[in-house]
């Protein structure tokens, strides 16, 4: 499986990358020649259909980092989309959708394009279908704690909005100020404070959703259901390639009215995993678990005394009522005891929360570095081994790189491991087959040590090659029904490890005669 994966990857992007000035040619060409571009006027207003390159360009890619690699030297990795059209409505989206598979044209959702996997990459002009007019709150439901919201509404003003009111929903990603609601539960999204109010999954209790043949899907809003499979699971995670998400209703909760902070510095990573897994198997609701390796702790920690021989830092946050806060903080102090942490400072809590929502990734981009970050899952059994192998296996093949990770969604039953990738700058020649051997190497172990591929950046394009590995027949499964809800193939071709359209960059291509 991990060498499969690898020389898919590899040769996938490598072969994309060589390929690329035949698709800038195509960019908008065919689409345009077409000019369905009145018809969907028609349909949404003429300004809400933009068809010239300039605006085009600025949906070529998301925030993949592989993109953004070969847009430093001036390349795409797919096509630019054929048009850009914004609907307001689940009306207009439905009313797009239907012209779209009259015209037989496939469309990609777009939120706000911070996805990190390639989800939004036109492989063959698609059609990008932008959902940010739809940004309203449509429904604040007090006595039963439910928000409903149109799917394009920008994450943190949906946030703010909340908080006025006295509430918040919880899910707080680091994209928070850059994605949309829609793309939250799109991408199965997990945001900081997933500890206590789980991820997107647990968050969405019901939907609007446009089918790819134009009908409305509408999830009702209940506490639970035992009428055969979950349709809204199918949905939450489909990364537009089964339906558009348009609205969505959401837990709410008050905000908390007492907090408590607690930073452990910790002998090793193993201490802090096992506090990790106490505190939740436990049953408490910490707002922020975020355990750090060596590496990382010694980024945040500087002239701290307490680190010197605990090398491994903890940050626990407690909240809520504030009787519960004070009785949970003493469990978790009892449990900090017993893996022989030793409290200390809240300043790199203090730190971290203040620049929550920044990225580092794109100073080193502009510094010329190959920074990535891959986040997986794994039973709490094999957390150590898992850090361990992946950590001596990249310093085996790539000495120079830098290889760090932080735990910081954390469950009865097992953790995330967030990992930080980065090669130093370097020829692309070099760089991309080296990048490409670095994320066969988390993701094949992570297959290899029982864990799941994606947490919470979802798959897009990069990671369908390990699609089959990841879901076994479960893949199959999904496969007939991206195929019967969608037989024109018309929603997000290519990703998810789906079949891309005829004609457009296939990155699957190759990928039979490698698994042999
Ligand atoms: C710096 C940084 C930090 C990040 N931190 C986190 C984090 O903490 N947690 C986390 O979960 N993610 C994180 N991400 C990843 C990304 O922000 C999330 O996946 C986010 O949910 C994507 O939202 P978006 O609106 O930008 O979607 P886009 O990037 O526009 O789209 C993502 C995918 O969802 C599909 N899609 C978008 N909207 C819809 C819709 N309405 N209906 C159907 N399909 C749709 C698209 O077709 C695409 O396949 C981070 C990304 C960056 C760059």
């Amino acid at each position: 499986m991990q060498q499969i994966c690898s020389n898919a990857v590899e040769q996938t992007f490598a072969q994309i990358g060589n390929r690329v000035d035949r698709f800038e040619l195509w960019g908008g060409s065919t689409v345009t020649k077409l000019d369905p571009g009145a018809e969907f006027s028609a349909l949404i207003g003429e300004e809400n259909v933009l068809t010239d390159e300039a605006a085009r360009s600025g949906y070529a890619h998301d925030r993949l980092p592989y993109a953004n690699f070969r847009a430093r030297e001036g390349a795409l990795v797919g096509t630019l989309p054929g048009l850009v059209l914004r609907p307001k409505t689940t009306e207009e989206v439905a009313a797009v959708v239907r012209k779209a598979g009259e015209l037989d044209l496939p469309l990609i959702p777009y939120g706000r394009g911070s996805g990190v996997l390639g989800g939004i990459i036109p492989l063959g002009n698609e059609l990008m279908l932008d959902v940010r007019r739809m940004n309203r709150i449509l429904e604040l439901d007090r006595e039963n704690h439910l928000v409903t919201v149109e799917a394009g509404m920008h994450g943190e003003d949906f946030e703010d909005a909340l908080n006025a009111q006295g509430f918040t929903c919880g899910h707080l990603p680091q994209s928070l100020t850059i994605s949309t609601v829609g793309g939250w539960a799109a991408c199965r999204g997990g945001g900081q404070e997933s500890s206590r109010y789980g991820k997107i999954e647990n968050i969405v209790v019901g939907l609007k959703a446009i089918l790819p043949d134009g009908e409305v899907l509408d999830i009702r809003p209940l506490p639970k259901r035992a009428s055969g499979p979950s349709i809204l699971d199918l949905i939450v995670g489909n990364e537009g390639t089964l339906a558009v998400i348009t609205q969505l209703t959401m837990r709410i909760w008050t905000l908390p009215e007492a907090e408590e902070k607690i930073v452990l510095a910790l002998p090793d990573r193993e201490a802090a995993l096992n506090l990790g897994r106490k505190i939740m198997q436990a049953g408490l609701h910490p707002r922020i678990v975020r355990l750090y390796d060596e590496k990382e702790t010694a980024g945040r920690t500087e002239g701290i005394a307490a680190f010197g021989d605990r090398p491994v830092m903890a940050n626990i946050v407690l909240c809520g009522e504030a009787a519960i806060v004070a009785a949970e903080a003493v469990i978790v102090r009892e449990f900090a005891a017993s893996v022989d942490a030793v409290e200390t400072e809240t300043r790199p809590f203090d730190e971290w929360r203040k620049s929550r929502y920044v990225s580092i990734t794109k100073q080193w981009l502009e510094k010329g570095y190959y920074n990535d970050t891959i986040e997986v899952t794994v039973n709490w059994t094999k957390a150590t081994s898992l850090y361990d192998t992946i950590a001596a296996r990249i310093a085996q093949v790539a000495p120079d790189a830098h290889f760090s990770a932080h735990w910081s969604h954390v469950y009865p039953e097992g953790v995330c491991q967030y990992m930080t990738i980065r090669l130093p700058p370097m020829d692309q020649a070099k760089a991309l087959p080296l990048h490409a051997e670095l994320w066969e190497i988390a993701t094949g172990e992570t297959l290899a040590h029982g864990g799941s591929i994606a947490h919470h950046h979802g798959s897009g394009l990069f990671r369908g090659p390990w699609m089959d590995g990841e879901h076994g027949a479960g893949m199959e499964v999904l496969r007939r029904i991206k195929a019967a809800i969608d037989p024109q193939n018309l929603f997000n071709p290519g990703k998810l490890g789906f079949p891309p359209r005829p004609n457009a960059i296939d990155p699957y291509r190759d990928r039979s005669t490698h698994e042999q």
